[in-house]
């Protein structure tokens, strides 16, 4: 499905990307974690075809960066940016369809088969928006945005379905219905391969197979999430002491103290022991 190889990235003199190397395979749903900066956008970047390396290769589904039409290579990569940066009121349903087109905005004169219609339709189900098809984009919650901006991925059957953050902004129910319909996507699409980014261990899905660990352009370590995702890894990874657990398929980080140190009792505590002592 992907290919990165000695990939470095330069910007403005700065390295962006470091020697990445990396390969995804059909049916893998990839983890890109790191902290802030350490170039996970830069990355999903080349993966979607948007940018090309600076030194190295990049083969997305079999054909190389740089020697092919990329337009035509967009149209298999379904690519999910929370900031969709839509400015006209279409529907739900129509920016579904903007997915067949691969533009922001409905194409002058382009209309949907009935077949095409009904496909988008079938997804925004999938997606457990189907009683807000007909709804403007702008009166949509952020949750229902990301949901939808998921089915427009879909729409073109892409071999390759790339997430950037797609839990950003979410409140805590939302993001646990998305990440449960991202476990419905990859049962419905098995063959379907992702990579999904994000800062945070707990907005994994369950489905996750693989992680990537970046800090500063470099890759830290790269395999089976049960071997990546671990305190050692993901504590070089973000230069701080992290205890990782996980339980039912969902991890869960805790930053742990350089130096352990008492506890400042914080005020509300220390007035609710006051107040029991004062009872007795
Ligand atoms: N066009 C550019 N020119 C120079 N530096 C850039 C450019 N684009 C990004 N950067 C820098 O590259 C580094 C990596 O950015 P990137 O957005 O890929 O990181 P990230 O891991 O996705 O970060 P975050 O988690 O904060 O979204 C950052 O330090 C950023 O400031």
């Amino acid at each position: 499905m992907l290919s990165v190889k000695d990939v470095d990235f330069v910007r403005d003199g700065k390295l962006l990307l470091d020697g990445v190397s990396w390969t995804v395979g059909a049916a893998e749903r990839w983890a890109l974690l790191g902290p802030n900066g350490a170039g996970k956008s830069t990355l999903l970047g080349l993966c979607g075809a948007i940018t090309h390396p600076t030194r190295g290769t990049v083969e997305i589904l079999g054909r190389r960066l740089g020697s092919v039409d990329i337009r035509v290579l967009r149209e298999s990569i379904g690519h999910v940016n929370p900031r969709h940066p839509l400015r006209s009121p279409l529907t739900l349903l129509q920016v579904v369809l903007t997915g067949l087109t691969g533009t922001t905005e409905l194409m002058l004169r382009w209309q949907p088969t009935p077949a095409q219609r009904t496909r988008a339709l079938e997804l925004i189900d999938l997606l457990r928006i189907g009683p807000r098809a007909g709804d403007a984009w702008t009166t949509l919650s952020q949750g229902e945005r990301g949901r939808a901006l998921i089915a427009r991925a879909l729409i073109s059957d892409p071999a390759l379905l790339l997430l950037d953050e797609p839990s950003t902004g979410l409140d805590v129910a939302a993001r646990e219905q998305l990440l449960e319909t991202l476990d419905v996507v990859h049962s419905t699409h098995p063959e379907l391969a992702s990579v999904l980014v994000t800062h945070h261990l707990e907005e994994l899905p369950t489905s996750t197979t693989h992680a990537l660990l970046l800090r500063a352009g470099r890759v830290v370590a790269l395999g089976e999430a049960q071997d990546v995702l671990v305190s050692a890894w993901v504590s070089q990874t973000f230069a701080h002491p992290i205890a990782i657990t996980q339980e039912e398929g969902r991890w869960t980080a805790r930053a742990l103290n350089r130096r352990p140190t008492r506890q400042p009792i914080p005020p509300a505590t220390h007035r609710a022991v006051h107040g029991a002592s004062d009872a007795s």
